[in-house]
């Protein structure tokens, strides 16, 4: 077995999700369809509440902020004129959902939403996450070593949250020592690492983050955090470059801590 030795500065493990801790595939082929499938209907019965009107507004800032994009779907001010007008709104907000999500878009908006209409799956039960079957174990082993470990997915805290709480190997959210989301910046941005070592209470070097996605290895990298990159079946291919220049795990269980000997 492959194995990566954590440098001994490391205390803390800083986990992407989609793609390092989970399978793509549950987040494409079983999260997303939820979200296109029931968008409408959650607008629908939600609309009046308040935690739906502050997605509303957020998604129809994000909307303004994208207009000079190609195929933008804005999304109007508020209905005056009662029924028609609603239903017209509603249509404009699923549409700039779909849209953003046929682009995979990361915006603080869409994952806000797309959080709180989770939070009816998962805790109906009708959703359980998916884990990699080497990361609870690994987790486990990390933590009783002393390391602190933190999540930090494009997926809000909220719905990260749900991941941990509702899944197949039960309810781990005991295993996670604290969770950054796009709240702090995004994670192609160098200063998102500062900010969470800050928030954190470490500095950056002190830090391990695994991910699948080399642009966020090479920001997490200019921030000074050590990173590894994390191949898993179903992730995007790596170029020759990449393979050669960062250090690359396919299991959590090849990082060798030198302090768990
Ligand atoms: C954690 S919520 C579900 C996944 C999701 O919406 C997402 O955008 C995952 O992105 P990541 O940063 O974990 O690759
Ligand atoms: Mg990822």
């Amino acid at each position: 077995m492959v194995v990566l030795s954590v440098p001994a500065e490391v205390t803390v493990i800083l986990l992407d999700i989609e793609g390092t801790t989970t399978p793509i595939a549950f987040v494409k082929d079983i999260l997303f369809p939820y979200i296109k499938e029931n968008v409408k209907e959650y607008l629908q019965t939600h609309w009046e509440e308040e935690e739906c009107q502050q997605d509303i507004s957020l998604l129809r800032k994000q909307a303004e902020e994208d207009s000079h994009l190609d195929g933008a779907v804005p999304i109007p001010a508020a209905p005056e004129n009662g029924a028609d007008d609603l239903q017209l709104m509603i249509q404009a907000v699923v549409d700039n959902v779909c849209w953003q999500m046929s682009l995979d878009r990361k915006t603080t908006a869409l994952k806000q939403l797309q959080g709180h209409m989770w939070r009816a799956a998962f805790t109906a039960g009708h959703v359980k996450a998916e884990f990699f079957e080497d990361v609870v174990p690994a987790v486990r082993k990390w933590r009783e070593a002393g390391m602190k470990v933190y999540i930090y997915s494009s997926g809000s805290v909220e719905a990260q949250k749900l991941l941990f709480g509702y899944s197949t190997e039960g309810d781990i959210l005991e295993l996670v020592d604290g969770h950054f989301d796009t709240k702090i910046g995004h994670k192609v941005e160098s200063e998102s690492y500062r900010k969470i070592a800050n928030s954190i209470g470490c500095s950056t070097n002190n830090i391990l983050f695994l991910t699948d996605v080399t642009l966020e290895a090479s920001a997490a990298e200019e921030a000074d955090v050590h990173v590894a990159v994390v191949v898993r079946p179903g992730n995007a291919g790596l170029t020759d470059d990449e393979k050669t220049y960062y250090s690359l795990i396919t299991s959590f269980s090849e990082l060798y801590l030198p302090s768990s000997t």
